[in-house]
């Protein structure tokens, strides 16, 4: 994703100042050095990129560290408001009735957008409605209405229309229940005349409150133009940067947003509709940084312990902290966890755990973890109620059965005993904590990790840190 390389390489120089009480302009240059070789090779636009290491140099040699801050917390504080201030503010998005109307270059994903921004606003329980109006690509009308379907929301559009405005107009009538209605335009593969025309005329008809461009990450320098371009005729409020999943770099995305003066408002991550992030500039950067994003973790966590629990009404996840902790138990968590998306993404989120550890970490380890929770799922739908319930009933014939019927190697159903054993032994310390214990350990859980954890900046006080 955007700007990966930073993250590794400026963990490392980081790590060279620890111990240090005082830093010198050697070191100071060093650091600057990875963030302009990281921020160039990322499609920075070369001015910003000065811009802005001559403003981490200068504060990291002018200011003074606070009492008991280590030269390299406090250097690591300076790139992370730099940083911060780099990308922007997030758009506002309130969240109550609204129309939003995407603009785009062909192919940058504006109706795949479409779908997961409806989807999102479902989940904060508004209902959304997609109107598609892309009469020009063949085949964007199914597409659009196939993934309303998956997103289960609202979709208006006319496969035999061929007048863009008109079905607007139309599609604003008949989503009139909507609360936030999301139209989605045409897009062409250069900025022609007639598409300027088209999305100006749409504008009109439509009156959104908000504008978005959406942006593929892969685009470069061109963003710029496109972006002065969209902006001059229908006015971009935000932008939404596509395909952050993929080896794209982003800085193009990212100068055109801080040359337009306009801000992130989603970042989209892959290709189903839940794969979207509402953008968290302080939570985007910690993460960029290895040092995680709790706030965008504890969300999707949430998210999905809610869709858990609504397939099971007799589950609450409150009840892992009393009583026996089951395979059942244990099965459903590992279903919690498939919905909260892939797991490299997931651990990204984790400070401490975030970039350092991933660095460190073989590339298909995460396919390795994912398919063995696919495996260990398989076994236990072979197990009796009586095996889920009291796992250590489980002897070695009863190993060679499951193995057997499952078709599972009886070496990952012991593996699959032993994962539970040690989720039960790990849960028992929760057990009779109270919240204020739960919010110590997860603090010391952040402080901790490796290169920077967030302790490091909630101590600083820097006011832009995640929880600020
Ligand atoms: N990996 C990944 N693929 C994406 C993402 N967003 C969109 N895509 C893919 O990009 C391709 C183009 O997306 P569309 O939503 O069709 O783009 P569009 O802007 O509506 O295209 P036009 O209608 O031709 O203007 C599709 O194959 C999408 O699946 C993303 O965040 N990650």
């Amino acid at each position: 994703m955007v700007l990966d390389d930073l993250g590794s390489s400026l963990r490392g120089t980081l790590n060279d100042l620890r111990g240090k009480s005082r830093i010198d302009e050697d070191d100071v240059g060093e650091v600057v050095k990875q963030i302009q070789r990281a921020l160039l090779q990322a499609d920075v636009e070369v001015g910003l990129v000065m811009e802005l290491s001559d403003s981490i140099e200068q504060r990291a040699l002018s200011e003074d560290p606070p009492a008991g801050t280590t030269a390299r917390d406090h250097v690591l504080k300076i790139v992370y408001e730099e940083l911060v201030e780099l990308v922007g503010e997030s758009t506002e998005l309130p969240l109550e009735p609204q129309t939003i109307m995407l603009a785009g270059l062909q192919g940058s994903g504006k109706t795949t957008t479409a779908a997961k921004m409806a989807w999102w606003f479902s989940k904060k329980g508004l209902r959304p409605a997609v109107i598609q109006t892309d009469t020009f690509r063949p085949g964007a009308y199914d597409q659009a209405k196939q993934m309303c379907e998956r997103a289960e929301v609202e979709f208006y559009g006319d496969p035999d229309g061929d007048d863009p405005v008109e079905i607007a107009r139309e599609g604003m009538e008949a989503t009139e229940d909507a609360d936030v209605r999301i139209v989605d335009t045409a897009g062409r593969h250069a900025l022609e005349e007639d598409l300027i025309d088209e999305i100006e005329e749409i504008e009109a008809t439509v009156a959104p409150d908000v504008s978005l461009l959406v942006l593929d990450a892969a685009i470069g320098q061109g963003a710029k133009d496109q972006a002065r371009e969209f902006e001059r005729s229908v006015g971009i409020e935000g932008v939404v940067i596509t395909k952050l999943d993929g080896t794209a770099k982003g800085g193009g995305a990212l100068t055109a947003v801080n040359e337009t003066d306009s801000s992130i408002a989603f970042l989209g991550t892959g290709e189903t509709v839940k794969d979207i992030e509402r953008f968290e500039p302080s939570g985007f950067i910690s993460r960029l940084l290895g040092m995680g994003d709790l706030k965008q973790l504890s969300e999707r966590v949430e998210r999905a312990m809610q869709e858990t629990q609504e397939e099971d009404d007799d589950w609450d996840p409150e009840d892992l902290l009393e009583g026996q902790f089951t395979l059942k138990d244990m099965q459903r968590q590992m279903e919690a966890m498939n919905r909260m998306g892939p797991l490299d993404q997931v651990m990204d989120m984790i400070p401490g755990l975030g970039g350092g550890m991933m660095d460190q970490l073989p590339d298909d380890a995460m396919d390795v973890t994912q398919d063995r929770m696919r495996r260990f799922d398989i076994a236990m739908d072979s197990m009796t109620d009586e095996e889920l319930e009291n796992p250590r009933t489980i002897g070695r014939s009863r190993v060679e059965r499951i193995s057997r019927g499952s078709g599972v190697e009886e070496e990952t159903i012991r593996e699959l005993l032993e994962q539970h054993k040690m989720m039960e032994q790990t849960l028992k310390q929760f057990q009779g904590m109270g919240e204020g214990d739960m919010q110590r350990m997860m603090k010391k859980f952040g402080g901790g990790g490796g290169a920077g954890g967030m302790g490091d900046l909630e101590e600083l006080g820097g006011g832009k840190g995640p929880f600020g």
